[in-house]
């Protein structure tokens, strides 16, 4: 991977991003382990500051206090030791987010099919708030990939399929696009 197609990249983190389900939190903890590096994820560290799930907040103060919240943690991240952060799905709706991201290091984006997501996302019952109530599960998922998509490849520096396969052959796919001295490349991890 060549220097020059990433300037301006700071922190030198590595992030993925993606839709809920797209598996950005157990690939992130996974990579973040073989490649001995700190692992971040904007979810848990919301969670941190709210002592509560996502889920209860959510109800309870609605969606943009949550945002606010998301938005915090990340203007956190470029102070912290480069590592891989996981972020949650809807932290790209926001420009300054989408930018902050950008500028902080090598963007992942995981893409996985909407029939791929609507299989694990309801197995999870209501541990993830519903984003759209009114419609069932399947087209509010439909929906916000359409809306989220390119968002996501605004800002990805790569868009890695993972349709089909299994976590630890994302995690050796990316470990490969990374490359052994990636490190050294985008800014000192
Ligand atoms: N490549 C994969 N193959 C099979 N299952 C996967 C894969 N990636 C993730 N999963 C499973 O999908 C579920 C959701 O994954 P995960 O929580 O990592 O998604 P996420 O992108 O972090 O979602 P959120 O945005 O809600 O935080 C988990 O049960 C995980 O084990
Ligand atoms: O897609 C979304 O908007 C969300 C995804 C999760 O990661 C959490 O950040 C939260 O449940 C909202
Ligand atoms: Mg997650």
């Amino acid at each position: 991977m060549d220097h020059e197609i990433h300037p301006g990249k700071s922190s030198g983190h590595i992030l993925l991003v993606g839709p809920r389900g797209s598996g950005k939190t157990t690939i992130g903890h996974s990579l973040a382990r073989v490649r001995d590096l700190a692992f971040y994820d904007t979810d848990r560290m919301v969670e941190e500051v709210i002592r509560e799930p996502i889920s209860t907040f959510w109800a309870r103060e609605g969606e943009p206090s949550f945002r606010n919240l998301e938005s915090g943690v990340l203007q956190k991240l470029p102070g912290v030791k480069a590592g891989v952060v996981s972020t949650g799905g809807g932290i790209v709706l926001s420009p300054a987010n989408r930018e902050l991201i950008s500028k902080m290091g090598l963007v992942l984006y995981l893409s996985v099919s909407v029939d791929v997501l609507e299989g694990r996302l309801s197995h999870w019952g209501n541990s993830r708030p519903r984003l759209n109530p009114q419609i069932p599960l399947s087209e509010e998922i439909a929906l916000t990939v359409r809306e989220r998509d390119p968002l996501y490849r605004e800002i990805a520096d790569y868009v890695v399929e993972t349709g089909g396969m299994s976590v630890p052959q994302v995690v050796f796919q990316i470990s490969r696009l990374l490359g052994e001295d990636w490190a050294s490349k985008v800014g000192g991890v």
